[in-house]
């Protein structure tokens, strides 16, 4: 699994993940992020197959029993996990690829793909963490409780990571992904 890269981006959830990787997509449309799948329910605006692709239960055990995920996990009370042969396809085919994904997932990948380039976003405060999660406004109360609890335990592994970046000013954390993503060695290497 060589021609490409594998990056994996991991963070608590409310950091600001998904809103930098729409930016860089927007910087760098030929990377390539991966569709997890997941139980969780459709947000508001969320489009099967853009978003993510929802699943019941019962199909998410049939793709884990049937190998079909690369890594996978159990997150606030739903599953996600990541289609295994879209990530190999596209980087067979020479594409960066990347994984939003959280800490359980990460280490997953970290048995099964060594080499891949591990990134943690870590949040300037768990206080600030919080206020963008509610802000967001798109997670109940106990959604909300059970990320934060979930938010502890991943910022104490942060370190496992290749790097830490801070998501506190927007565009510096976007700009420091995107020097990381593009030195040699991370992505775009021949
Ligand atoms: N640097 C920042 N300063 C202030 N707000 C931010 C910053 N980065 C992202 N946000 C806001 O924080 C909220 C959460 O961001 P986002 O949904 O991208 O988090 P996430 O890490 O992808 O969460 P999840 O893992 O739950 O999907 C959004 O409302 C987003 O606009
Ligand atoms: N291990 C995996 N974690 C994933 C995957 N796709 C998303 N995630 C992470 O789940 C939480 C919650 O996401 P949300 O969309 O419900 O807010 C967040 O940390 C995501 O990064 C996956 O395929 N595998």
């Amino acid at each position: 699994m060589q021609a490409g890269k594998l990056v994996v981006l991991t963070g608590p959830s409310g950091v600001g993940k998904g809103t930098l990787l729409r930016s860089l997509l927007q910087r760098h449309p030929d990377l390539y992020v991966s569709i997890s799948v997941t139980t969780r329910a459709p947000r508001p605006g969320e489009v099967d197959g853009q978003h993510y692709y929802f699943v019941n239960r019962t199909e998410f055990e049939r793709m884990v029993a049937g190998g079909e995920l690369l890594e996978w996990a159990e997150f606030a009370g739903n599953y996600y996990g990541t289609p295994r042969l879209a990530v190999e396809q596209q980087v067979q085919q020479g594409k960066c690829v990347i994984l939003e994904i959280e800490l359980e997932g990460a280490r997953q990948v970290r048995q099964t793909f060594p080499t891949a380039f591990r990134i943690f976003i870590l949040p300037p405060s768990l206080n600030e963490l919080e206020f963008r999660i509610r802000n967001r406004g798109q997670d109940s109360e106990d959604a909300i409780a059970r990320r934060l609890q979930r938010a502890r335990a991943e910022i104490d592994a942060a370190s496992e990571f290749d790097i830490q970046i801070i998501n506190d000013d927007f565009e510096k954390a976007l700009t420091e992904i995107e020097a990381a993503l593009l030195a040699p060695v991370h992505c775009y290497s021949a």
